[in-house]
């Protein structure tokens, strides 16, 4: 990581304006979102979370010596996907995260892929996910074969790769690295610089929840549309995650870290 969080370190790069990736990560309860989130975001391991507080940092990166201004969602859904669309109308890229050592989180991490490339066929539009076995360490407990997360991530043509939170800090930075080239990609090609737009007569006739056309899952979003638009909200006013106070407290039960909405570590 080429910043100290925060902020880039000298010599991090040529100064042009930096490239702005929105990356929300997706998982079931327990998978290790938060842990790997925090891991990027200070190096550390933290080992315990509030698992219902949903938070989003932002990171200036330095990626194939470009500067990115990176905003990490850490999401928290319980169980499976709702109310999705705050991340998928959102997200420039998805990191779906499960634990090797849970059969159950594999299968949630199923279901979003298959939610995503849903959102994908409604819009149009591709989103890369990078799918993510974590907690590697525990290889010993192991529930799900590296084959298994392979051919997962084969069928929706996505990134795989086995990590740990807890061990080395340049394996995290990767993934998440490889996430914003990919994100990168697809900005470049299509061009998607431009803020996302939502219909604002038609949003209501637009919402057509996901269970009654897929049996998914219960999550809603507005088909996209290009005529007679109102531009979103810049992610500052929007209502992304459930944050209010001015410091994101991170999801950690113990009060010693807290991540201050202003993007640095104290
Ligand atoms: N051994 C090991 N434990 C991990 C790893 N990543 C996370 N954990 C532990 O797994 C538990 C859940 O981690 P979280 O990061 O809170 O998982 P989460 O997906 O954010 O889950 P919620 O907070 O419930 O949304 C915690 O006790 C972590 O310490 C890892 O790579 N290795």
């Amino acid at each position: 990581m080429a910043s100290v969080f925060g902020k880039p370190r000298a010599g991090g790069g040529p100064q042009s304006a930096p490239l702005e990736v929105n990356l929300a990560i997706l998982g079931r309860r327990g998978a290790g979102k938060s842990a790997l989130t925090v891991k990027f975001l200070t190096r550390r391991f933290i080992s315990e979370y509030d698992p219902n507080l949903e938070d989003t940092y932002s990171s200036e990166e330095t990626v194939d010596h470009q500067p990115v201004h990176l905003r990490v969602m850490d999401t928290a859904d319980l169980d499976t996907p709702r109310n999705c669309e705050r991340y998928l109308n959102w997200a420039h890229a998805f990191l779906v995260v499960y634990s090797v050592d849970s059969r159950q989180s594999f299968e949630g991490s199923s279901s979003y892929l298959e939610l995503l490339a849903l959102h994908a066929k409604e819009t149009q539009r591709s989103f890369p996910a990078l799918l993510l076995g974590n907690k590697l360490d525990m290889a010993q407990y192991r529930q799900v074969t590296q084959a298994e997360g392979a051919a997962l991530a084969g069928r929706f043509g996505c990134l795989f790769f086995e990590v740990s939170a807890c061990l080395d800090f340049e394996h995290v930075q990767h993934v998440f690295h490889e996430a914003v080239r990919e994100a990168r990609r697809e900005l470049e090609k299509n061009s998607l610089a431009r803020p996302l737009f939502i219909s604002e007569e038609r949003a209501v006739h637009h919402q057509t929840p996901l269970t009654a056309r897929h049996g998914l899952a219960s999550c809603t979003f507005n088909t996209l549309s290009t005529t007679s638009l109102k531009e979103m909200p810049a992610v500052a006013q929007a209502k992304l995650v459930t944050v209010k106070s001015s410091r994101a407290q991170s999801k950690r039960k113990a009060p010693t870290l807290t991540l201050l909405k202003g993007f640095k570590i104290f």
